[in-house]
């Protein structure tokens, strides 16, 4: 059992998730949880994350809506950026595969499900692991950073330039654009390359054990400190610190981090001896951290203390060609399962043309589920399109044919017309596109909407009660 590798499955359905952890138990070490708080209760517990999950989108408190499932999806990635997550959910529209695909989900499996395909496509899942585990050297070769355009030039000079800087770095920029990528270019490309690099994500942890874990503890420090231990900042020695998702950090620790950066101090939980960290700190973050500042959220001093030197990565939409460079990339990197396949001439003009939202993260999952699908064949525009989030612009909420008068007056004249409807209706579909453009995140979504997130909390009740989600 301990020489499987393990896999977390995800469902409320006790029937299901029974009958699955016994059809799988042969090939994986199944870990069953019925709903999202579980899981995250059971991921702090384990001493290594799977890297492998199977999970349904619709959970309690919510079954009949997917939005459960696809939170989950994110939080997952949060806590290990290299699982693979792949969704067995009877809501298969194709708005929710491809939402789900595009917040990083591997694949989508309809249920009811055949047990023996179920299986290959986990296996073929666990292929792709080790074909990821095994190349790290291509991985590190000019810091792996793949693109020629003008924006990826600027940004490989910023990372030079700042790489020796004895100031700590903010890196910005949209989900999946690379920033992780970028803060661990910078610890290579730094004197400090052959010092420890350790990545904290802010977002995977509750207050009490972040603050363990960066600062590390005495015996007897809290419940469960058995033994005393050090955190992040004391481990990293004289190399890098990266502090993912910076702005998840919450307040009481932000005041803490400021006093590391203006002196070096900081204490372990539990004791009164001073400790000196030698760390250098960079911070990464998907948030508009001004705005976060503005709203109350984010310590105005330790933005400022940790924005002297920025770093903005930018979407893949602005990197013009360099979506096909990346394209051969991620095509190379998974040659060895043999999934080449070619684009024709009007896919190539759509891989052009989509903007990505997801940015590399959605690009990569395109090209290994396009390779799984599509072996050494020649891919439609068609079957591209399948694989795409759908661009959430305004066209498709702003109809001028239903939004122009006579359009209303027809409407009207009609008969049967409800008011309250189409304000629902519309309601509904701004805040989807808000919780997608924000992968799940309720404060972000809030943020987008111009209002607050209880509103959007009681908004969504009210929506999902009428049965209009
Ligand atoms: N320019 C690039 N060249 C090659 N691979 C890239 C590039 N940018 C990103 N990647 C790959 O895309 C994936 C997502 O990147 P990464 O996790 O660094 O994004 P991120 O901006 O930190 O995302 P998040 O905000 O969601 O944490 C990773 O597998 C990373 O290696």
């Amino acid at each position: 059992m301990a020489d499987l590798p393990s896999l977390l499955l995800v469902d409320d359905d006790p029937l299901i998730s029974e009958s699955l952890a016994f059809v799988l138990k042969d090939t994986f070490s199944v870990y069953v949880v019925a709903t999202r708080e579980e899981t995250k209760r059971l991921l702090y517990t384990l001493p290594v994350l799977p890297n492998l999950a199977l999970i349904d989108l619709g959970l309690p408190p919510n079954p009949h809506s997917p939005e459960e499932g696809f939170t989950l999806v994110s939080e997952l990635l949060t806590f290990n950026p290299s699982i693979k997550i792949l969704i067995l959910s009877g809501q298969d529209t194709q708005e929710n595969v491809r939402h789900a695909l595009t917040l990083g989900a591997v694949d989508f499996i309809p249920k009811p499900c055949n047990m023996e395909l179920l299986k290959t496509r986990l296996k073929h899942q666990l292929m792709i692991l080790e074909a990821e585990q095994h190349k790290p050297q291509a991985k590190q070769k000019a810091c792996g950073l793949i693109g020629q355009s003008m924006v990826m030039e600027t940004l490989r000079a910023q990372i030079q330039q700042f790489a020796n800087s004895p100031f700590s770095v903010l890196i910005q920029g949209e989900s999946g654009t690379g920033k992780e990528l970028v803060a661990q270019c910078l610890h290579t490309q730094s004197q400090r390359a052959e010092a420890p690099c350790l990545i904290v994500n802010c977002a995977a942890f509750t207050t009490e054990l972040l603050e363990a874990q960066l600062f590390g503890h005495s015996k007897g420090a809290f419940t469960g400190a058995n033994t005393a231990r050090s955190g992040f900042f004391e481990e990293a020695s004289y190399g890098s610190l990266i502090l993912d998702e910076i702005g998840e950090m919450p307040l009481p620790l932000q005041s803490k981090l400021l006093r590391v950066l203006e002196n070096g101090e900081y204490y372990r939980l539990g004791e009164t001896k001073v400790r000196q960290s030698q760390a250098r700190i960079i911070a990464a973050s998907n948030r508009d951290l001004r705005g976060e500042v503005l709203a109350g959220q984010f310590r105005g001093d330790l933005y400022h203390r940790l924005s002297v030197l920025t770093i903005k990565v930018p979407p893949v939409c602005e990197r013009d060609d360099d979506k096909f460079l990346l394209l051969k990339h991620f095509q190379d990197f998974y040659a060895e399962m043999g999934t080449l396949f070619q684009l024709d001439t009007s896919a190539r003009q759509n891989w052009k043309e989509y903007n990505f939202p997801g940015n590399v993260r959605e690009l990569r999952n395109i090209v290994i589920r396009l390779g799984a699908k599509y072996p050494n064949q020649l891919v439609t525009r068609t079957q591209l399109e399948e694989e795409l989030e759908t661009n959430l612009n305004t066209k498709q909420f702003t109809s001028t044919d239903t939004d122009s008068d006579q359009a209303i007056v027809r409407q009207l004249n009609k008969g049967g017309f409800s008011l309250d409807d189409v304000l629902l209706d519309w309601e509904r579909r701004y805040i989807n596109a808000a919780l997608k453009m924000s992968q799940g995140n309720l404060s972000q979504a809030a943020r987008i909407l111009g209002i607050n997130r209880t509103t959007l909390y009681s908004k969504m009740q009210r929506l999902s009660k009428s049965g209009s989600n």
